[in-house]
């Protein structure tokens, strides 16, 4: 496809505008003069189609789907072994749905997620409704827990399938008006409901949640929940209260539930978790004094935290395949797309480099 003029008019000029206008408001002022949707970015694109629902319904028939059975995303084998979410053609999910007797409405109920390059809209559809199995077969995959999923999957579309369970579950418990008890509709998109009887809107919520790699200058501290696969530890992570900053929230997740008192906290980045039910992980990185290093368990929280050395973390880092029951208990990192996984790489690479540093500083042997 030729790259549109207004595209880089778009990225010069108004996108800057749109970012400091925000997007909603930027979005009304301009659909009047924008070229037709396969030229917008895909971002603007996506926010057009939370706005018109016949758009959306349009995009939604020339689209791709995700498939999910009671939150459990469908996954796909390739031919290299490894496993995909399965990107379905909106028409080929009709024409199963058909098949295993569900009337055409079921495909309606699919919430967007993302959009392709060329601005071809992709959704989640949750078919929790119909018999796994048969599903299973008619799409060629097998509906798999998302947590497990998110170990085995290596692809960028690992986000999307995160999103999607949190969209989907947010609809499934959304249904009535907090205020009124009436039942709540949701446009086209999924993005809002709105309540029948008064028209309060709701979005969908996310818990902030933060996330630290605690140091001491030589080793990181990892703590591990009972409910944690097998040999895994994970950074020290725990919702904010209300009205807290992110700092005040780090500094007491760790006191409460290691008894240490943070020195410096630098942020590093964040993430949309699906778990438990919708989190946005800000993740940090924190030091504590050399000197007050000694841990104070709290073991209704955690079944245990303890000190590891870098040698420790660069060998669980290579570690391919999960500890079994049974083996010598080696340590398990979160998954890739964790950003507890991206603190402890972050970790790793600034000790390997300090080590390097060191042993080229004149003198050292
Ligand atoms: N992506 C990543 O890299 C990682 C993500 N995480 C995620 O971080 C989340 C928080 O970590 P965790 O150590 O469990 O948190 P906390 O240390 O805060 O402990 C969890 C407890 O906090 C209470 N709580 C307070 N606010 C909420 C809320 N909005 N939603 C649910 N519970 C709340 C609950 O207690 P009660 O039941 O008594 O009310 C809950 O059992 C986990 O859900 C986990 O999935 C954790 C590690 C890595
Ligand atoms: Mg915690």
């Amino acid at each position: 496809m030729p790259v549109p003029r207004f595209k880089s008019l778009f990225t010069a000029s108004v996108l800057p505008n749109a970012q400091r206008l925000g997007c909603g408001a930027m979005w009304s002022r301009l659909r009047t003069i924008l070229p037709s949707p396969n030229c917008l970015p895909p971002r603007w694109y996506m926010n057009r189609l939370k706005e018109d629902d016949t758009a959306c319904l349009s995009a939604l028939h020339n689209g791709q789907i995700f498939l999910f059975h009671h939150l459990s995303p469908l996954l796909q084998c390739t031919q290299r072994g490894t496993l995909r979410p399965a990107a379905l053609a909106t028409s080929d999910v009709q024409s199963v749905l058909e098949r295993l007797g569900s009337d055409g409405s079921l495909v309606k109920k699919s919430v967007l997620v993302s959009c392709l390059e060329q601005n071809q809209a992709q959704f989640c559809l949750d078919v929790g409704e119909l018999d796994q199995v048969s599903v299973e077969e008619a799409c060629e995959g097998k509906f798999l827990d998302l947590r497990k999923s998110l170990f085995l999957l290596t692809t960028a579309e690992a986000p999307i399938l995160a999103k999607g369970q949190a969209l989907l579950r947010w609809h499934q418990t959304s249904r009535f008006c907090s205020a009124t008890g009436q039942l709540t509709h949701r446009n086209q998109a999924g993005s809002q409901r709105a309540c029948s009887s008064n028209g309060i809107i709701y979005y969908p919520k996310m818990s902030p949640v933060v996330i630290v790699l605690v140091s001491d200058g030589r080793r990181c501290l990892l703590g591990r929940q009972p409910a944690f696969p097998l040999g895994m530890y994970s950074a020290l992570a725990g919702f904010c209260d209300m009205g807290e900053s992110l700092e005040e929230a780090l500094c007491r997740e760790v006191a409460e539930e290691v008894g240490l008192e943070l020195q410096s906290i630098t942020y590093s980045s964040s993430q949309h978790w699906p778990f438990p039910h919708s989190s946005l992980m800000l993740g940090c990185h924190a030091t504590v004094s050399p000197a007050h290093t000694q841990l104070q368990v709290d073991h209704a929280e955690l079944e245990n935290a303890r000190w590891f050395s870098l040698e420790e973390i660069t060998s669980a880092l290579k570690l391919q395949t999960p500890p079994q029951r049974g083996d010598s208990p080696a340590l398990w990192l979160p998954p890739k797309q964790a950003v507890a996984h991206r603190l402890i790489t972050e970790w790793t690479k600034q000790q390997l480099l300090k080590d390097t540093d060191q042993n080229q500083r004149p003198g050292s042997c």
